[in-house]
């Protein structure tokens, strides 16, 4: 049966990597005749520029069509003058992401041996890391209300948003890192600001009261602040961590160092029934932008896991990892892994080599 995925480039780099991941895409479509039918729309500044809107009635639709969601990445300077309701990041994906109620943020954080010499901190300490992130994507400050900026009375601008998550917001995302961390380690490590923020007093005590029905895992709470100091310190002592949004956003970023660079982190937006939406976890880095230079794997690895979590077919989602394996293993880097004696490619290059390593297998 014929599955819809529409493909959304967005901006930036995001059409750069986007066009190796459909790369990888056609191929295994090709080779196992998955019958995906692909179809491409706007999203995000290139999508204002077009038609005015961020998240244009057309791209919508097609959205919620669609039986998965591929993009790349939004925003970039151009628009960064417009209200915030109407720019790349606010009007375009956090409005798909909160209408398609993806709530489920996955952000698989892992060391590929050969990147060792890449990260950001001493071999021995990042050896073997494997955690993943579990962050809520539809609550949070980023969504709460009332917010804007105001003026008060001595003609003084504020700003302010608002923390709010609700039981069954929080239950439902705990729900997801408990049962994630049944079928690998069995620890869970829920992160707040409880010492100082009522909304994740609740966050804990909601998560805390459902561990009774998880008595596998291991459930432990730490505060954000020191969590990212341990992510920095002994990250291996993670397996799955589940955090809200803003949590979840900045930690991530931290845990992509870990890897070796932010090109290397995918994710999996999914909402109750695992239809999702799959993108890199980086933005659309204006400062690298047409030259080449993006590191295409977090987005090919999101193909991955596109396949495997909304679509079921773990044979090509395996394809995927194993020739990224290789790629590794025959010395050959974008600038942002690259180490010496290394090969240097470019964007298109990376995307190419991860072709040739599928069709060797
Ligand atoms: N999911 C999304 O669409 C996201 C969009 N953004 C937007 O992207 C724009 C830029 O934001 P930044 O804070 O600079 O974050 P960014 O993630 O775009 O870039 C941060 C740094 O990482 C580098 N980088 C990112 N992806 C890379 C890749 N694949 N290969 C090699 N290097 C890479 C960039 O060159 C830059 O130095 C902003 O407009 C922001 O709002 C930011 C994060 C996520
Ligand atoms: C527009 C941003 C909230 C996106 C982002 O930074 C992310 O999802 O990691
Ligand atoms: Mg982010």
């Amino acid at each position: 049966m014929t599955k819809n995925i529409l493909v959304l480039p967005g901006d930036g780099i995001g059409t750069e990597i986007m066009a190796e991941a459909v790369k990888v895409l056609d191929f295994l479509n090709d080779k196992y005749s998955l019958g995906l039918n692909l179809e491409e729309a706007l999203l995000g500044g290139a999508a204002i520029d077009a038609t005015g809107k961020a998240l244009p009635d057309n791209t919508f639709e097609l959205a919620k069509k669609a039986d998965a969601i591929l993009l790349g990445a939004v925003g970039g300077p151009k628009w960064d003058k417009l209200p915030p309701a109407d720019r790349p990041e606010k009007g375009g994906l956090l409005r798909l992401r909160s209408e398609l109620q993806l709530f489920g943020n996955l952000r698989p954080a892992i060391l590929y041996p050969q990147l060792a010499g890449a990260s950001s901190l001493k071999p021995e300490v990042v050896s073997g890391l494997d955690i993943l992130i579990v962050r809520e994507l539809t609550g949070g400050i980023y969504f709460g209300e009332p917010r804007g900026i105001r003026e008060l009375e001595n003609g003084e601008r504020q700003g302010y948003n608002t923390y709010v998550y609700s039981e069954s917001e929080i239950r439902r995302i705990a729900k997801v890192a408990f049962e994630a961390a049944m079928k690998r380690g069995k620890r869970l490590c829920s992160v707040d600001k409880a010492n100082v923020l009522e909304v994740t007093m609740l966050w804990r005590e909601v998560v805390q009261s459902m561990a009774a029905d998880y008595p596998e895992v291991e459930l432990s709470h730490m505060y954000v602040d020191n969590a990212a100091m341990q992510l920095v310190r002994a990250p291996k002592q993670f397996d799955v961590m589940v955090t809200g949004n803003m949590f979840g956003d900045i930690l991530s970023d931290a845990a992509a160092m870990l890897t070796g660079s932010i090109g290397m982190l995918p994710s999996a937006s999914l909402d109750i029934n695992n239809r999702g939406m799959y993108e890199p976890c980086h933005g659309s880095a204006p400062d690298i932008a047409g030259q080449d230079k993006a590191n295409p794997l977090a987005t090919i690895m999101s193909v991955a896991m596109m396949l495997r979590y909304s679509l079921g077919l773990e044979q090509p989602a395996n394809d995927i990892d194993a020739a990224v394996s290789s790629v590794l293993d025959q010395g050959i880097r974008t600038g942002d892994i690259y180490s010496e004696g290394c090969k240097l490619v470019g964007t298109a290059g990376m995307g190419d080599a991860v072709i040739a390593a599928l069709r060797a297998q």
